[in-house]
């Protein structure tokens, strides 16, 4: 089936002695896929978005929406926003105040000279959708925020665009309806199936929104997969902290079984075994990367250990709840470990079994890592 959304080799720069905000991104988004771009501040997440809704002009590159080109900068085409068939909201609301909630939801539709009971009739499906069916004739004004970025939905909604594009659309809500209103859109998009590009910095909000996920870093697209590859065959060490990885081993590949390395780890300790990157070389220096939740502990000491675990002692817990959060000092270094639930195990001193599951360790070039550690933080 052809692609909803195919942008290809894009590129935007802003000016000649500057650094190309978009460089080289290219993706597809498949009919009804909702696709994510994550990344930090500045990475290019709204510089693509906008080149794919028209308001910005790519330097290079081909944006196709369904099978037409929008934008193809060797045979200059440039189709104009109005015209691209698509739905859009932003951080701020961009609900008009002085208009009531239904005059609001009805414009895009006044403007393409509608008849009246139809406009009626859209309206009043795209406000039940967003579950604002009774407040047809409230003003704006007098709506709370995460209704008013409803309005705005509704909006984007009512004249079924194509694809609908959404840069930060929670980030202006409280963390209440934040969360509230980041599972509805999720339903209430893939209830339409709807083509969706969404733009986040928050990667919680990118995981229970997107079919599939791409993290952005200084204008390129690093890797663009599920969540959960995303998180358990993260592309590079930027990846793997802007998932949350914490905790971070330096060594070397001492050899190699298939997909899977020994390593033995800076300070002779180890060797501890780990996935190997795509791009690790035999011999090289590398930063393994495990996340604190994959990381077990065991209480009674096995008779014999296997490849996979090391002995361990508590440093320090730290009770949060939901989860204890354990420093646990092995192979020379210190590790964070995560455990679920309410009943804390261990105390600090407790010595224990600590298993680095194989598959779980990615090991990534060690200069890449340590550079985009920093950023990342
Ligand atoms: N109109 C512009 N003129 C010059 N530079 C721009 C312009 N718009 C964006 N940039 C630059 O392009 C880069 C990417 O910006 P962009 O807004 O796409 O990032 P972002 O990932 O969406 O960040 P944020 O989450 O902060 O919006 C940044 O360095 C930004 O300063």
């Amino acid at each position: 089936m052809a692609a909803a959304l195919a942008v290809n080799h894009l590129w935007k720069s802003f000016g000649s002695g500057l650094r190309p905000a978009v460089r080289d991104v290219s993706f597809a988004a498949a009919p009804g896929e909702i696709i994510v771009l994550l990344g930090p501040s500045g990475c290019g997440k709204t510089t693509t978005l906008r080149m794919v809704a028209g308001l910005e002009q790519p330097t290079d590159g081909t944006i196709l929406i369904g099978t037409e080109a929008a934008y193809d900068s060797k045979q200059r085409i440039n189709v104009a926003p109005q015209h691209r068939q698509i739905g859009m909201v932003f951080q701020s609301y961009a609900v008009w105040p002085h208009m009531s909630v239904a005059k609001n939801v009805a414009y895009p539709l006044a403007r393409r000279g509608l008849g009246r009971a139809e406009i009626a009739r859209k309206v009043e499906e795209a406000l039940a959708l967003v579950g604002l069916e009774d407040y047809l004739d409230r003003s704006v004004s007098s709506l709370s925020g995460g209704q008013m970025q409803r309005v705005a939905l509704a909006r984007a909604l009512v004249y079924e665009p194509r694809i609908i594009l959404l840069d930060e659309p929670l980030s202006n809500l409280d963390a209440k309806l934040r969360l509230r209103l980041r599972d509805d859109l999720r339903t209430i998009i893939k209830k339409l199936g709807l083509t969706a590009l969404y733009v986040t910095h928050d990667q919680e909000e990118a995981v229970v929104i997107g079919d599939r996920i791409g993290v952005m870093k200084d204008g390129e697209l690093l890797q663009m997969s599920a969540a959960a590859d995303l998180y358990n065959r993260p592309a590079d060490a930027f990846v793997a902290h802007f998932t949350g990885v914490t905790n971070m081993l330096q060594g070397r590949v001492r050899s190699r079984s298939g997909g899977t390395a020994s390593i033995e780890l800076s300070g002779g300790a180890g060797p501890i075994l780990a996935t190997l990157g795509k791009d690790v070389a035999d011999g090289e220096a590398v930063s393994v990367g495990i996340r604190p939740e994959n990381i077990r502990l065991l209480d009674t000491p096995p008779s014999s250990l296997e490849p996979d675990q090391h002995r361990a002692r508590v440093v320090e817990r730290r009770f949060h709840g939901g989860q204890s959060v354990y420093r646990v000092a092995v192979l020379g270094t210190e590790l964070d470990v995560v455990e679920l639930g309410t009943m804390p195990r261990f105390d600090q001193g407790h010595e224990v079994t600590l298993t680095l599951p194989a598959d779980l360790c990615w090991s990534f070039p060690a200069e890449a890592s340590t550079d985009r550690r920093i950023e990342a933080v």
